[in-house]
């Protein structure tokens, strides 16, 4: 059903391998996590090359299962995702929080940014003679919710509970909501999903987005991947409650008392089942909402509703006003009277000059490294990484001593234009650090020891400072932190690594001291996520740059699991020796 599964059990949790098993504290399994909560990562059908937005990412842990998607052809020995996921989370703190949990998979795939989803920034980009509009193959809109859903796991929120929670979450999930599907793409999906089984917050958010967009926005059913899963359709209809007055409902708009529709809790007219014409349409397409129900399955509660969109969408109501408002104004001045006015007026103040729209970089945090750091063609020079790869690297306007990797798709993303530029907390993964001390021959810009996926997607872009050893090679420099040069070029002769010619100025000339990755061979690497150590080459000594804690959890790393042929070849083996035990069995039972 999905790569990396485990386990399948519905009421259970899912363990997913991660693709960096040889950093994570937590051994080879990446993250555990509820099922209910993975279902719409996997209804929105992430690929390693699409552009994914998560409008309310935080705590991460659908970001993180995204992620791991993207990256999953590299980590069986594919190539890297060019794609990107942009992660956004409202509260500060949160973004913060979100940004460490994704950190963990080292990913130049990953951006996370801090605002508010209602007014989630459209990005373009100034082309010849028009502003091109950035969107998205992929929106999530897992918005915030009353999480009634979650009773089970949390019954603590009854204490808490009142109906008002949901009518006053309507109105921010159907913004959120509206938003996602303007930055969506034509012919993009999006995915709306509450842990909350209240209509208010579900069917009726998903009604009226139907409702204003028309034939541009269609509800589809779940992917064929999906169909084994149980849940009830959506809702055909539904009360709301007076939240004035318990136990009182009210079943359309026209029925509420007027003073409900302008209350302190305002009862909107969207939150009422559809009627009229919709209400036909809205039959049709119910059953494509899916209400995970904890009966049905041994869940949590939840909904999800996938979306496609099919056309741009209709201008809204407040571009449509603006354009009217500048038809009309137009019209006016084609009139005598109108010009007379314009010249008295013109008379009394001097007509102001229109403001010109200014565009913004989307960031102000992160800026290209070849924009901000005039070493860097001596960095690349070093590296032997080709000029043309420049646009992917980034650094922290503070003048930050990381350089930071992005993929394609996330270096186009950070070329993108706004009016108000947006809080970024991370972007990419660090691949350069600078050093306050170094060879005086070396980079002062190493490879980053503290994000060792940096350097194993370095040497995926080639990468000339890289040294590909055996299994038994990193063991005993993993135990033993440091050897010698003469003892590395020992191994290298009896074929434990290659490639120490990285070790030699580009022109094969003197020897080159400084940083350099280590690989796993491609005959001991098999089909393993990508892999690199970072060390310090001196002209005596190789010493390795990773924490104890680290190293110990790559000797396990390292040492394996066994294949399934050896697995096979022992349990035959055993198999036999029982045979034996059991013949000697009966012989002696024979003899007796
Ligand atoms: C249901 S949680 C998201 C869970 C997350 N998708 C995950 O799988 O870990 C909703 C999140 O949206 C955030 N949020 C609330 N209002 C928001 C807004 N207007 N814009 C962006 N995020 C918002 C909340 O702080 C919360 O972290």
């Amino acid at each position: 059903m999905f790569p990396g599964v485990q386990d399948s059990e519905w009421s259970g949790v899912f363990a997913l391998p991660s693709p960096c098993p040889n950093l994570n504290p937590t051994g080879p399994y990446g993250s555990f996590r509820q099922v209910v909560s993975m279902l719409p990562p996997l209804f929105l059908g992430v690929e390693p090359h699409h552009t994914v937005l998560d409008l309310c990412a935080a705590p991460g842990s659908k970001t993180f299962q995204m992620l791991e998607v993207m990256h999953w052809p590299q980590s069986e020995g594919g190539t890297p995702p060019t794609g990107f996921i942009l992660a956004n989370e409202l509260q500060w703190r949160r973004a913060n929080m979100l940004a460490h949990q994704v950190g963990r998979l080292g990913s130049p795939c990953m951006v996370v940014v801090n605002c508010d989803a209602q007014f989630f920034p459209e990005m373009s980009s100034a082309s010849s003679d028009r502003r091109e509009i950035f969107r998205f193959d992929r929106v999530l809109c897992d918005v915030p919710c009353s999480g009634d859903g979650t009773l089970r796991k949390t019954p603590y929120i009854w204490r808490s509970w009142t109906p008002r929670d949901g009518l006053c979450l309507h109105i921010r999930q159907l913004n959120i909501l509206y938003r996602g599907l303007e930055l969506l793409k034509v012919g993009g999906r999006l995915v709306y999903s509450t842990c909350s089984l209240n209509p208010i917050e579900d069917e009726a958010v998903v009604a009226a987005a139907l409702k204003r967009h028309g034939a541009a926005v269609k509800l589809v059913p779940p992917p064929e991947s999906m169909c084994s899963v149980q849940a009830g359709d959506g809702l055909a209809t539904w009360v709301v409650p007076n939240p004035e007055k318990t136990g009182e409902f009210f079943e359309d708009f026209e029925s509420a008392p007027n003073e409900v529709k302008s209350g302190k809790t305002k009862l909107l007219s969207t939150m009422y089942p559809p009627t009229g014409d919709f209400k036909e349409q809205w039959e049709q397409v119910r059953r494509y909402c899916r209400r995970l129900l904890p009966h049905l399955m041994d869940t949590g509660g939840f909904f999800i509703a996938t979306f496609e969109k099919r056309a741009d969408l209709a201008p809204s109501a407040k571009a449509r006003r603006e354009e009217k408002r500048a038809q009309l104004k137009a019209k006016e001045e084609t009139t005598e009277t109108a010009e007379a006015e314009a010249e008295e007026e013109k008379e009394k103040e001097p007509e102001k000059p229109k403001e010109k729209v200014v565009f913004r970089r989307l960031t102000k945090e992160y800026l290209p490294v070849d924009s901000v750091l005039p070493e860097w063609p001596e960095v690349l020079d070093f590296y032997g990484l080709d000029v043309s790869l420049s646009h992917r690297f980034v650094m922290r306007a503070e003048g930050d001593k990381s350089i930071f990797l992005v993929s394609e798709a996330a270096a186009e993303l950070l070329r993108q234009e706004v009016k108000l530029p947006t809080r970024m907390v991370m972007c990419g993964v660090a691949a350069f650090q600078r050093t306050g001390s170094h060879h005086e021959r070396a980079c002062p810009w190493q490879l980053a020891p503290s994000a060792q996926e940096g350097a194993a997607q370095l040497c995926a872009l080639k990468l000339r400072r890289q040294l590909a050893c055996s299994r038994s090679f990193l063991r005993q420099l993993l135990v033993e932190r440091e050897l010698t040069i003469a003892e590395v070029r020992s191994l290298a002769a009896q074929g434990d690594a290659t490639g120490l010619e990285a070790l030699s100025e580009a022109d094969g000339g003197a020897f080159s001291p400084g940083s350099i990755a280590l690989t796993l061979s491609s005959k001991d690497e098999g089909e393993r996520p990508p892999f690199a150590l970072v060390a310090n080459a001196s002209e005596s000594s190789l010493e390795l740059l990773l924490r104890q804690q680290e190293a110990g959890s790559l000797m396990e790393d390292l040492a394996g699991q066994p294949t399934v042929q050896e697995i096979l070849a022992t349990n035959q083996q055993e198999g036999l020796n029982e045979d034996d035990e059991a013949d000697s069995g009966d012989r002696e039972a024979d003899d007796v």
